[in-house]
């Protein structure tokens, strides 16, 4: 695949000629993550993730430099892979290539929901679960705290030898914890509202890993309903993590906490300092089986409640989930969680992902058109054809974590410019560009700018507009 610039490959540092860039396929709070292929091995598809410059563009974010920390240590079957790092010296932006997944429980869900208007069976229910579960207990047994869990972010992999093999992603927020801990205000506000564990919205000062338990116990009654359980309205624009809206949603269905059954609530400022307008409407009679349309004698119902348990340091572990007779019956969990074993059960054929291919690394548009994305590769071709669409808009809010900047002298610490390869004045966006793009989808991109809601319902604007 040509780039349409001429003969600059010989100008290009070493890690830039290693891919071709297909295109966008997604915008994050920290940058953009664009689809290439490695060019040595054109069936090796890469998620190549750009962190957007600071806003006073004096280095690396701490972000990224944490996301990477952790990353390069972590390997394990159901957390996605680091490949490579990659640091533009010239302005410090930041390049991380992990391995490609087709697919995330985010499109999964609305593609049940929305397309084939059908539940996911049970096996596929149970065998996501149960990886996001294994990575999640590996995880948090090395003292990680994801803190973003959210349907976007558990990736499952496409056809392939890692065929339905769940991945967790996006470590933007994750962070190691060690006793004593950090208290959540040096930080910022963390995971997304709708997957927001109580204690947080509450005002806690401290995190666990039972944060990331509560976010797993809302992505299974998703997987379950397709419809996400708890969908406060977010009020914008506050430090504050306490969210009527959203509190009012979980007190809804799983009935008030009272100190008896969580006696530190107390002790949480929001519930203290908002007592009236939290207790305001009194829900005294639980209505989650109601919700979820299943029996409260069921084992999904019981391993779900003890998720959604509201006292943390009750609630289930990762540990302990995995044990659930939940998972002992029938059907059991498989390492594909999207081809049930069973012969003669339906198949659904997911959709790959859409790639923007007029975007480059840079985040500029591209009006030029030629030719539609060559075949031969997994996103661009495969049984679904590409999905050339517009990129997403507006990014979802979440906040910044206010540490001093990493200065690119204090790259070396981490070893990264090196790996990089790349020397100073180097600019991505020499990356070798796929120009197979429509004006027509430049325009539909520009249309949807105009309209985050993309008109699909029950979804508030930066969840709606999270596709292109
Ligand atoms: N390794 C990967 N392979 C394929 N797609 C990926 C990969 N990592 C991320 N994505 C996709 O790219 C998109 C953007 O991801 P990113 O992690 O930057 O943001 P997000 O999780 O959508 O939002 P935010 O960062 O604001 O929480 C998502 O649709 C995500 O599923």
């Amino acid at each position: 695949m040509g780039d349409g610039r001429g003969n600059s490959n010989s100008n290009r540092p070493e890690w830039l000629q290693q891919y071709d860039l297909i295109g966008k396929i997604g915008e994050g709070t920290y940058g953009l993550v664009f689809l290439a292929k490695i060019k040595a091995n054109r069936s090796k598809s890469i998620a190549i993730k750009k962190f957007k410059q600071s806003k006073d563009g004096d280095g690396v974010s701490p972000t990224a430099i944490r996301e990477i920390m952790l990353l390069r240590e972590i390997s394990h079957e159901n957390v996605v892979k680091l490949v490579n790092v990659h640091i533009n010296q010239a302005d410090m932006s930041l390049y991380l290539a992990f391995d490609y997944a087709e697919h995330d429980l985010y499109e999964i869900i609305r593609h049940h929901r929305d397309k084939v208007i059908q539940a996911i069976n049970q096996y596929t229910v149970k065998s996501l679960l149960w990886q996001l579960l294994n990575g999640l207990n590996y995880l948090h047994s090395n003292w990680i705290v994801h803190r973003d869990l959210k349907p976007s972010n558990i990736l499952v992999m496409g056809e392939g030898e890692e065929h339905g093999v769940v991945k967790i992603a996006d470590f933007g927020l994750a962070r190691i914890y060690q006793a004593p801990l950090k208290p959540l205000a040096e930080n910022g506000v963390v995971v997304t509202i709708w997957y927001r564990a109580p204690e947080l919205l509450l005002g806690a000062k401290h995190y666990t890993s039972a944060v990331d338990m509560w976010a797993v116990g809302c992505i299974f009654a998703e997987l379950l309903t397709l419809k996400p359980l708890f969908q406060g309205q977010e009020v914008k624009g506050t430090p504050n993590p306490f969210q009527l809206d959203q509190l009012d949603k979980i007190f809804k269905v799983l009935g008030h906490p009272t100190p008896e059954k969580w006696p530190t609530l107390v002790n949480l400022p929001h519930w203290q300092s908002d007592v009236q307008r939290i207790q305001g409407h009194k829900y005294d009679n639980p209505a989650l089986y109601s919700v979820l349309h299943m029996s409260p004698k069921s084992p999904a119902y019981d391993l779900l409640s003890k998720m959604l348990e509201y006292d943390p340091r009750k609630r289930i572990t990762a540990t302990q989930a995995l044990e659930h007779e939940y998972f002992r019956m029938e059907p059991l969990p498989g390492r594909n969680a999207l081809v049930p074993p069973q012969p003669g059960e339906k198949i659904v054929n997911y959709p790959t992902r859409p790639v923007d291919t007029t975007t480059d690394f840079e985040g500029t548009i591209s009006l030029q058109t030629s030719q539609p994305v060559s075949s031969g590769n997994a996103a661009s071709g495969g049984i679904h054809g590409p999905h050339v669409m517009p990129a997403r808009s507006v990014p979802r809010p979440m906040q910044m974590v206010n540490m001093p900047r990493m200065q690119p002298q204090g790259m070396s610490a981490y070893n990264l410019a090196s790996q990089a390869g790349m020397g100073a004045g180097m600019n991505p966006g020499n990356m070798p560009m796929q120009r197979g793009v429509a004006a027509q989808a430049h325009q539909q991109q520009q249309m949807r700018r105009k309209d985050p809601g993309m008109g699909m319902p029950g979804y508030p604007p930066q969840q709606k507009s999270r596709r292109f």
